[in-house]
């Protein structure tokens, strides 16, 4: 793999009460990449993003990032790390510009003004810089939250459910954050329940449930391998068996013959051009019908179907 900067090999977490959190996660991410992580709650998220960031002790597995054992070589490699997490754990008597400032002397570099005004503009919090955090609104403490994470200049950062309830709009901006932080060459791994989210900005996605890693890909190639189309066309006529001519379809009939159900494509756009040929071959075969219902599947079908068969299995 090119460039990876954090490795993960093995990785487990049994917490003391006996609970298996992480079960022998491997994963490379690679530099520049955002990558989601995507799982249902208890998936073993939190606890993935707190070993590497040193909040929660292996239990066995290495880690390594920028070419550091994360167990023997910690500080080094935690400098290069930044951690937004899922709730803000600050005084939040102090004032937003004194709380970032300090975030960044943490880690032991000298206080630079530029970087904090810029840190500051970037999130829209200029304006706020003098406030006490307690009285900005949730979205606000929000981006509190990234300008924390981000005071130290990061190389990788990690995004703990970012936009857990927050609106629509602080949503898209929090995209648009993440993407400038990417853009200036910041490798990005985020957490989410949010399917939508992982669709609109990762490159790679990883989908854990119960501490298992099930799958990593290319989110475009893992639309493509697992995406479908399905189309429900309502006949004007029942039908007691699919006519020959349309038998070279992946198709069966539903809802007691009344609808002729097509599974199949990509997630490339083959499903659909084949719909199309579909209806072309009943409309010349003289079988009309009164509605067609399509629908491509989403990373979210792929998500649940994923964790469904993990289900069966158990
Ligand atoms: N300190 C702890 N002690 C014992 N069990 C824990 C501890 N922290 C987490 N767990 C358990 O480990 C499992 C994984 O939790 P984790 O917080 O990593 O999941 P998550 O995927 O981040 O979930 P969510 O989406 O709800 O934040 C859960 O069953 C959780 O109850």
């Amino acid at each position: 793999m090119a460039d990876p900067i954090l490795e993960l090999e093995g990785l487990t977490k049994v917490y003391s009460g006996g609970l298996k959190a992480l079960d022998s996660v491997d994963l490379n991410i690679r530099k520049g990449e955002i990558f989601a992580l995507l799982g249902p709650n208890g998936a073993g998220k939190t606890t993935l993003i707190g070993a590497v960031c040193g909040l929660v002790r292996p239990t066995s597995g290495t880690m390594r990032a920028f070419g550091h054992d994360l167990a023997k070589d910690w500080r080094k490699a935690r400098r290069r790390i930044g951690l937004v997490p899922q709730e803000l754990a600050t005084d939040m008597f102090e004032p937003v510009e004194h709380a970032i400032a300090y975030s960044r002397g943490l880690f032991g570099l000298p206080p630079d003004k530029a970087r904090l005004e810029e840190v500051l503009r970037s999130l829209s919090l200029w304006d706020k810089r003098k406030e006490q955090i307690r009285a900005l609104s949730g979205g606000m403490k929000r981006r509190v939250l990234i300008a924390k994470a981000l005071a130290h200049e990061p190389d990788l950062l990690f995004l703990d459910e970012p936009t857990a309830g927050v609106d629509v709009e602080l949503r898209k901006d929090m995209w648009r954050q993440i993407d400038a932080m990417r853009a200036r060459g910041v490798t990005i791994i985020l957490t989410t329940h949010y399917i939508e989210e992982a669709e609109e900005m990762a490159d790679r996605v990883g989908i854990i449930n119960k501490g298992h890693l099930l799958m990593v890909d290319e989110k475009d190639a893992m639309m493509k391998r697992l995406g479908r189309t399905e189309a429900h066309i309502t006949l004007a006529k029942p039908m007691s068996e699919i006519p020959a001519i349309i038998a070279r379809f992946p198709v069966e009939l539903e809802r007691e013959g009344t609808a002729l159900c097509y599974r199949g494509g990509d997630g490339t756009g083959k499903g659909k051009a084949e719909v199309a040929e579909l209806t072309k071959t009943l409309t010349t075969a003289g079988i009309d019908y009164v509605a067609i219902d399509t629908h491509e599947s989403s990373l979210e079908d792929i998500f649940v179907s994923l964790l469904g068969k993990q289900e069966a299995a158990v």
